[in-house]
């Protein structure tokens, strides 16, 4: 199963976290967040050559994504706001692979979605926070998503509650694990040991 740790911030942090080997990183362009890397932010070439960079973005134009990931250097995107199918279809024809995030509470969040992204990321929708909450959705929720499309799952995954999300994976197209707040020390600092434990178990399954 592949997997991703979104919120990066720290230099050695990204670092240590790289030595685990996730499939992906995230790295969050959204001034509101406390997981925000800034807009100077540059990934190092070197974590680049180890996983995936996803730039995380809320409702941020377009060009601007476009421009960041030239600077930045990321080709996976990843949209937490009110994106529509335009805007994804834009960022796909600059070569860019789309992550539509989508904040689910009720089954009626997981139907008629458009095929446009190229994958969705399932987490919890909580009010007007768009991420890192910490907080699991109703999963039999899934159930009621019939696209083909694989999706990530999010919201508040730990190595407690990791099993379970495993055996959800034998059920449904979860393409990856997304791992976030509750793998913190504190926001956008990942605690290391964490990191290699989930890594560990999860290449054993
Ligand atoms: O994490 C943030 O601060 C954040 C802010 C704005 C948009 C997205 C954000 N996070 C994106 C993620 O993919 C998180 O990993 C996802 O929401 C799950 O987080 P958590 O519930 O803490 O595991």
């Amino acid at each position: 199963m592949k997997w991703k740790v979104c919120g990066m911030r720290e230099m050695d942090n990204i670092q240590e976290v790289a030595k685990a080997k996730p499939d992906y990183m995230g790295f969050i362009w959204a001034e509101a967040s406390p997981r925000y890397v800034g807009e100077d932010f540059v990934i190092p070439k070197d974590v680049l050559g180890k996983t995936i960079a996803v730039g995380v973005f809320v409702n941020r134009a377009v060009d601007s994504i476009i421009d960041l990931s030239k600077k930045a250097g990321f080709n996976w995107v990843q949209l937490h706001g009110e994106e529509k199918d335009k805007e994804i279809l834009a960022l796909k024809k600059a070569g860019l692979t789309v992550i539509k995030a989508i904040s689910v509470s009720d089954i009626q969040d997981v139907k008629g979605l458009s095929l446009a992204p190229d994958f969705y990321l399932f987490d919890t929708k909580k009010g007007k926070q768009t991420g890192g909450t910490g907080q699991r959705f109703d999963w039999n929720i899934l159930a009621a998503y019939t696209l083909d499309k694989p999706f990530l799952l999010a919201g508040g995954l730990s190595k407690e509650n990791l099993d379970e999300a495993i055996e959800l994976g034998k059920k449904y197209p979860i393409h990856a694990f997304d791992f976030n707040s509750k793998v913190e020390i504190k926001a956008g600092l990942k605690d290391v040991q964490e990191v290699l434990e989930i890594s560990k178990r999860l290449a054993e399954n």
